[in-house]
């Protein structure tokens, strides 16, 4: 059998964080005045072992794939949008461009398997802009089969991993984000395997699917677990049942940043799914993952409950992308920068 063999995740560094903390409370303000800012930056000082943190530099990986269960008609939209999507990131027009650039954060585009993304595939653009991590043209439609091979699976955490290593070893922090027609189904499906909620409590309406459609798309997944069956102890056969080529991507960039102890970014759910299977093949994951915005999506919640973390804000957005990791990273920024350029209120008298 096909197996995965995470990279060694170090804890997070336990003298580091007692440092940052004495130096928060030597800072020119009242102790605590800075609230949950105060602890985002000692959490940083000790995943990277260090007294002075920094999120710089900064970079959104957006991660693109299709899914075969589009074709079921669980998405508002049409298959073809992922190709399109993926022109618009490759073109910096996505939304995750426009309020990464806001917010001096950088952004890549990883193609995981994109259907019908020829327009960019074989486009100059393509070639300087786009990382080609394609497992394949789409996974198969997990109502019916399950969406990969076991071997597809971990190849697409691998290729996740790959993306770290090759593009992302001096990254201050990695947000994680997605794009692909149909992935909320994926990642309601995993949610539902993986923390045992009922498919009706974590599936959501995606890109706006109305009611009739919402119905039917929690009776699509029902019946993708019913017939791939997932066991929900091993999270590669989760991946392999009802995942994507480009959650797996994420779970890949989630575990090797994590090793290099570098913090990861969450976004919207199907980030948050990705997350949720980097914690359940490995649960020294877990002090790495910052979150970011409380998506709109129910799975979301159960999520971030899941992995113990509480969201920054409540925007009510729902566009994955990375577009709320982009917009955290800057609180996460402002949190470093107080604990490291602040004067201390012994300097004031
Ligand atoms: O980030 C989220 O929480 C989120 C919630 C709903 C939808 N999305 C985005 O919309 C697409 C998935 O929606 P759907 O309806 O096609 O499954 C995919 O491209 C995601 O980036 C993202
Ligand atoms: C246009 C569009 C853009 C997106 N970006 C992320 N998911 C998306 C879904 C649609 C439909």
């Amino acid at each position: 059998m096909q197996t995965f063999t995470p990279p060694t995740i170090p804890p997070i560094d336990a003298a580091a964080i007692e440092q940052a903390r004495t130096q928060q409370e030597s800072l020119a303000k009242p102790p605590g005045s800075l609230g949950r800012l105060e602890e985002f930056a000692i959490r940083i000082a000790g995943i990277q072992a260090t007294e002075t943190p920094t999120v710089d530099p900064a970079t959104i990986v957006t991660a693109v794939a299709d899914h075969g269960v589009a074709t079921d008609g669980v998405s508002a939209y049409p298959q073809s949008i992922t190709g399109g999507m993926l022109n618009a990131l490759v073109n910096d027009r996505a939304a995750v461009n426009a309020i990464a650039r806001s917010n001096a954060v950088s952004t890549i585009v990883c193609d995981f398997g994109v259907v019908d993304g020829e327009d960019a595939v074989g486009s100059d653009a393509y070639a300087s802009s786009v990382i080609d991590c394609r497992i394949g043209a789409g996974t198969a439609n997990m109502r019916t089969e399950p969406a990969m091979s076991r071997k597809a699976a971990v190849a697409s955490i691998e290729q996740g991993r790959s993306v770290v290593t090759s593009h992302l070893t001096d990254a201050g922090c990695i947000g994680l984000g997605e794009m692909g027609i149909a992935n909320s189904t994926a990642a309601a499906a995993i949610t539902a395997v993986l923390t045992g909620n009922e498919v009706s409590t974590v599936t959501g309406r995606g890109t706006g699917v109305d009611d009739e459609g919402l119905t039917h798309k929690q009776q699509v997944i029902a019946d993708a677990i019913e017939t791939t069956e997932p066991d929900r102890t091993d999270p590669i056969d989760v991946l392999r049942c009802v995942g994507g080529y480009e959650i797996g991507g994420l779970v890949g960039v989630t575990i090797e940043a994590a090793s290099r102890r570098i913090p990861v970014v969450i976004d919207g759910v199907i980030t948050g799914a990705a997350a949720l299977l980097a914690v359940a093949i490995d649960e020294r994951v877990q002090p790495y993952l910052l979150p970011s915005h409380a998506s709109v999506e129910p799975g979301h919640t159960v999520q971030l409950e899941s992995l113990g973390v509480a969201p920054l804000f409540d925007y009510q957005m729902r566009l994955g992308e990375g577009t709320g990791a982009a917009l955290a990273i800057a609180t996460y920024r402002s949190a470093c920068q107080t604990q490291t350029e602040m004067a201390t209120i012994a300097e004031l008298t």
